[in-house]
């Protein structure tokens, strides 16, 4: 199997919507009358790029995928596919006649067609020839030419998901739309049909929509990311964007496990046990909600007879396999229980209960946010 290089894709801003493989603008929807589940979605998925759909469980993000798709009708918006206008209140082109793949964890091959004929199978307007040259073409690009002509259950579940990945590109789509496709397979080897998935889809340079509620498999996969909650796209960005610079505590909390701590703002600062912060437009006496991602927190030991702003008290160890994560307690002003706190740093690091560290942090990894947004 070839691996591509993954090259950058453009600014999505800068994406002619013309060219675009997805445009969705203002889409709603709504199962039942007055609950919408999709409330004013607008994204363009440019050529090349790959967009993840993410956010926990019920906040729309398949409903969206499966009105890109033409599997639901929008209630209200407008879809456009490679430039052409495929739902709006007026007009609904079926997913059939939209030029578009799909790739889901259900989606099962047919028994009794050989991985040939599988892939073959939604070939239109060609020669048979033709058909089997194409289907050859693609099972090689996703590495199974050696398996052409076995039947999809003498496969393993990564093997049938790279059939189900050829099949979806044998027409060539100009979009390709994928619903939490490696969720099915166990975990090594997820990692690597998601791997293989990645390099394939990019060397292809088709445009991508995939649906995940994981935000690591959001960061692996995609060059941008629409964050969901509530049936609306609450942050939209690159990885680095969403993960550094979330814009809600929601965006902080979805990406990853924080400290969190109520503190108060005082001459235009939060003068907090880990040292003094930016209280950003926060005024004078607001209730802040800080976060604190773990690997923000840098934990050194303390020199003879140095006397650090900021000392931790170790509650725990625990080895994480790539990383540790050592439980702290930090004191506050005028004593009581102080604040417990979780360092992740990497590899084994193992301080003992009751050692005293030097606790320091990474910025750009403390977010704070008004405490009545947050709770
Ligand atoms: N066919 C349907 N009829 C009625 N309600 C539906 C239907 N499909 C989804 N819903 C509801 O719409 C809301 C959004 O569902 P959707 O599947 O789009 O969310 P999701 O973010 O993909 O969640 P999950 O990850 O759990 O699939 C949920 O409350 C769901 O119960």
């Amino acid at each position: 199997m070839k691996i591509a290089p993954i090259r950058p894709v453009p600014f999505r801003d800068k994406v002619d919507p013309d060219k675009a493989g997805l445009v969705m603008t203002e889409i709603r929807h709504a199962y039942e009358a007055d609950k919408p589940v999709v409330d004013g979605v607008t994204l363009t998925v440019g050529p090349g790029e790959f967009l993840c759909l993410l956010g926990p469980s019920g906040c729309g993000k398949t409903t969206t995928l499966r009105i890109a798709a033409g599997l639901e009708a929008p209630t209200e918006g407008e879809v456009r596919v490679a430039g052409l206008k495929v739902a709006d209140p007026r007009t609904f082109v079926p997913p059939e006649r939209r030029n578009v793949g799909f790739l889901f964890q259900d989606y099962a091959l047919f028994p009794h067609l050989t991985v040939e004929e599988n892939v073959a199978f939604g070939l239109e307007g060609m020669s048979r020839k033709k058909k089997q040259e194409r289907a050859r073409d693609v099972l090689s690009q996703v590495g199974m030419s050696d398996y052409m002509q076995v039947y999809p259950h003498t496969l393993s579940g990564g093997q049938q998901q790279r059939v189900g990945l050829a099949r979806a590109l044998a027409p060539a789509p100009k979009l390709m739309l994928l619903d939490e496709p490696f969720s099915g397979l166990d975990r090594r080897l997820r990692d690597q049909v998601r791997d293989e998935t990645l390099h394939v889809l990019k060397e292809t340079g088709v445009a991508t929509v995939m649906v995940t509620h994981d935000p690591e498999e959001a960061m692996f996969m995609a060059d941008s990311i629409a964050l969901m909650n509530g049936g609306r796209i609450v942050q939209m960005g690159t990885p680095v964007e969403l993960y550094c610079y979330p814009k809600t505590a929601f965006a902080a909390r979805f990406f990853g496990e924080v400290n969190e701590f109520r503190w108060t703002v005082r001459g235009g600062a939060l003068d907090t046990p880990l040292g003094t912060l930016d209280a950003g437009t926060l005024a004078d006496g607001a209730k802040a909600a800080v976060m604190v991602r773990p690997e923000a927190l840098k934990l050194t030991a303390i020199e003879d007879g140095s006397s650090p702003s900021v000392v931790g008290r170790v509650l725990a160890s625990r080895m994480l396999g790539r990383s540790s994560l050592v439980h702290l307690s930090v004191d506050v002003p005028g004593g009581g229980a102080g604040l417990h706190l979780h360092a992740r740093v990497p590899g084994r690091y193992l301080p003992p209960p009751d050692e005293r560290l030097e606790v320091g942090f990474d910025d750009s990894l403390v977010f704070v946010y008004p405490a009545d947004e947050a709770y």
